[in-house]
């Protein structure tokens, strides 16, 4: 089937987030967990490549999405989409900037718009500052995040110690006016040679907006929500086959775990009002498990009633993460969890769970990987962003949730738990 637009996304719950929003136009779309080795066969109209380069150095990354460029560009696809995070998480040396200019090179083209407002979930840009709710960026939650703190809230700003090239806005006041008005700004910003254009959305109409202006561009650059109208706008301009039948979700068995990586404040909350429903759950320490490794985690796991889907959680709030940080080093905190969480998801699998809620990017690249798994089918979405998805590892049919740090509403596992 001929591949209308390419996606990369750069963690895996960013990429089941994209992958949910194109899929509730009811065309099929397909998730691949990195870039797959096997040339494209059995495409769909829209296909997103997972990626864990977030906070990957800047030239692996770059590397990683030019694979992904090429695997869709053999898929046919001629329109691109770089998903980032809808808080624009990012180190200062990058990715974000890198790896759109890697790509904006690779396509021959000079202009690219950046846009990771997602109203559904209180995200919004304004005069190019990204608010979180009510909150500016750097004053939301997201200043204290493990890996990739935000400490200012100006897109612009964010972007320039990134990029090569000059940096714009299109703002609210333009996208107001309306398509015509949005190309025509950013052809004036064109011809005055910016490359990289911030485009501020409150509402998802102006995401309508935007994409409507941008949808021929090679490139786009966002969050989830602005790449949602497209499928709309490609079938409306026709040529796109009515035919391809929507993923049927299968049964699968009741037997669950949840595995929590995220310090998100949400799964924070998430993580409290499941422990208070009476759920079974163990709280993993990273200064314990670089003492003694995570053993005592798999014996617990084993110990357990899956029909139960018991909780594994590092969960932490912001003082908690910055004494294990102090300790063990950013990153090897973070790794020490990941390794762990995806131990206990092997571990899980292997004992008949079934449907597996995993809460956290990271932590999803790394319980993915262990599971070996490859592509996802986009299922029922839980909450904005959210979808549960489909595939098999070791031969098992596995029903899989990957929950951005921040998404869900704090009953969220139980949510999720409830539609599988
Ligand atoms: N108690 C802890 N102390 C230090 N680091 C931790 C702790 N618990 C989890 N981590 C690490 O923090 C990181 C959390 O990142 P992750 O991407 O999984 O969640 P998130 O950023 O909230 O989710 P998303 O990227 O979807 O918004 C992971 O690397 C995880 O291993
Ligand atoms: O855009 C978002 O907020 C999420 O899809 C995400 O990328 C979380 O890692």
């Amino acid at each position: 089937m001929t591949t209308y637009l390419g996606c990369i996304a750069d963690d895996f719950t960013g990429a089941t987030d994209l992958a949910g929003l194109l899929a509730r136009s009811g065309l099929p779309v397909s998730l691949r967990m990195g870039v797959p080795d096997a040339p494209p066969a059995d495409t769909a109209p829209f296909e997103v490549i997972a990626l864990k380069c977030r906070t990957a150095p800047v030239a692996e990354a770059v590397v990683e999405t030019r694979r992904a460029l090429d695997w869709l560009k053999q898929a046919g696809a001629e329109r691109f989409f770089w998903k980032y995070c809808s808080t624009f998480d990012s180190t200062p040396e990058g990715n974000i900037g890198p790896v759109a200019e890697a790509l904006m090179q690779a396509l021959g083209t000079d202009q690219t718009i950046y846009c990771p407002a997602f109203p559904e979930n209180g995200r919004s840009i304004f005069m190019g500052n990204l608010f979180v709710g009510r909150q500016p960026l750097a004053e939301s939650p997201m200043k204290d995040h493990p890996l990739t703190p935000m400490r200012d809230s100006n897109l612009m700003r964010l972007l320039e110690p990134q990029v090569t090239r000059p940096v714009g806005l299109v703002d609210r006041l333009t996208v107001a006016q309306g398509a015509d008005a949005v190309r025509a700004a950013l052809a004036a910003l064109g011809t005055e040679g910016v490359a990289h254009v911030v485009v501020d959305a409150v509402a998802n109409g102006d995401l309508e907006v935007i994409a409507e202006a941008c949808r021929d561009m090679p490139l786009m650059t966002g969050g989830s929500a602005v790449a949602m109208p497209l499928p709309s706008l490609y079938r409306a301009a026709g040529g796109m086959g009515e035919d391809a039948a929507r993923f049927d979700p299968p049964q699968v068995a009741r037997a669950a775990v949840v595995l929590s990586g995220s310090c998100s404040a949400m799964t924070n909350a998430q993580v409290a009002q499941y422990i208070a429903t009476g759920a079974p759950a163990l709280r993993l320490d990273p200064m314990t498990l670089a003492e003694n490794g995570h053993g005592s985690a798999l014996d617990w796991l084993a110990s357990q009633d899956l029909d139960r889907a018991p909780l594994i959680y590092a969960t932490a709030d912001p003082d908690a993460v910055r004494r294990a940080q102090e300790a063990l080093g950013r990153a090897r905190a973070g790794e020490i969890v990941e390794q762990a969480l995806a131990a206990c998801a092997l571990a899980a699998r292997d004992a008949g769970a079934r449907r597996i809620v995993v809460a956290g990017g990271e932590t999803s690249g790394a319980v993915t990987q262990a599971l070996g798994v490859d592509r996802l089918d986009i299922g029922q979405e839980i909450a904005p962003g959210v979808p549960w998805t489909y595939c098999t590892s070791a031969g098992h049919r596995l029903a899989l949730t990957l929950k951005s740090g921040n998404f869900g509403a704090p009953s969220f596992f139980t949510d999720a738990l409830e539609r599988a």
